[in-house]
């Protein structure tokens, strides 16, 4: 783990002393958008047209935030038009790497070692960390964007006239709900749990845990009446919450103690995660191994021994029965 300094790797673990104990995540730094016709996106600059072939992924099967832009990839049909890298689970010293191993692919660009050198090829002095996904353009050799909250909004529409699957995860009827159930989910539950695990003093990790199941208890409640967060349809926010969920019990609850309850201790939550995991095609996105490997063994100042467990045996495709919600 560590952090690139005008272009040079440092071997880094984050810094909470100046927050308490709080752990802060940095902001994403690539901010250009895929457009259906080249022109800018929402923030950074224009020239990023989206054309099959053009772009090229990187991803962790482990992290959940790659994990959003994976589903995207695979439900919206864009799998033959934007290739994808998959990073060794383990990030030791030297961060991601793409060390050979069982689900690993390597990068067709670069053939890079390490996830740095797709960050210094874009900006040979790149000062930030190296996070996972990066959406990569062929064409004029840089990073488009690293923020995956804006890497699924593009996918979900940029390539629709040339063959997406016409999908729409962010119906204009509820985008004002999509963004704030977002902003009530990031904090407290997707980067909750962050939170929580990498805390460095009791009242911090305390704040974080009593936020995060305040609001899961939140959530179980809004579920109880409605199939999806924001009713019949599956949308972004769904996808959002999901990739925390499915690995709440394997990993967060055990490794970031997040273990007041195990989300199969909510009914409605629990059905709601298997649900969405039964949707054609996601549960080929889901690597449990990758998530137990990555979080056990890469954080060994939470999991010196780095014994990775061999449990909870979960069975995500038992029957949800939760489609009666929608026949309501
Ligand atoms: N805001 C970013 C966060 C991405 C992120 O933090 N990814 C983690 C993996 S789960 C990472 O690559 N961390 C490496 C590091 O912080 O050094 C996004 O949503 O895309």
């Amino acid at each position: 783990m560590g952090l690139l300094v005008d272009g040079n790797w440092q071997d880094k673990w984050y810094d909470t002393d100046s927050n308490g104990g709080r752990f802060k995540r940095h902001e994403s730094s690539f901010r250009n958008w895929v457009t259906k016709d080249g022109s800018a996106g929402p923030t950074g600059k224009a020239g990023f047209k989206a054309e099959a072939g053009r772009y090229h992924l990187y991803v962790s099967l482990a992290c959940p935030w790659a994990h959003r832009a994976i589903i995207y990839r695979k439900l919206k049909g864009l799998e033959d038009m934007i290739s994808m890298s998959v990073v060794n689970p383990f990030m030791g010293d030297h961060g991601w790497t793409f060390a050979p191993d069982d689900g690993v692919v390597a990068d067709p660009i670069f053939d890079a070692d390490y996830m740095y050198q797709i960050y210094t090829a874009a900006n040979s002095e790149y000062t930030g960390r190296v996070t996972v996904p990066v959406l990569w353009d062929k064409q004029t050799n840089t990073i488009v964007n690293n923020e995956s909250a804006e890497i699924i909004r593009m996918f979900n529409e940029a390539f629709d006239d040339i063959g997406a699957t016409p999908l729409d995860f962010v119906p204009d009827d509820v985008l004002d709900e999509i963004d704030s159930l977002n902003e009530f989910v990031y904090p407290n539950i997707n980067n909750g749990v962050y939170r929580a695990g990498f805390a460095t003093t009791q009242e911090a990790y305390e704040e974080a845990v009593t936020d995060l199941f305040d609001a899961l208890d939140k959530l179980e409640a809004r579920l109880a009446d409605k199939r999806y967060l924001t009713g019949e349809r599956i949308t972004e926010a769904d996808w959002r919450l999901f990739t925390t969920l499915v690995r709440f019990d394997a990993v967060y609850f055990g490794h970031f103690k997040c273990n007041i309850r195990r989300i199969s201790d909510y009914p409605n939550l629990w059905g709601y995660l298997r649900d969405l995991y039964q949707v054609d095609g996601v549960a080929e996105t889901v690597d449990l191994s990758h998530i137990k490997t990555h979080y056990y063994a890469s954080h060994d100042m939470i999991n010196p021994t780095r014994i990775v467990p061999v449990g909870p045996d979960i069975d995500f495709d038992a029957p949800h029965e939760r489609a009666k919600l929608s026949e309501a």
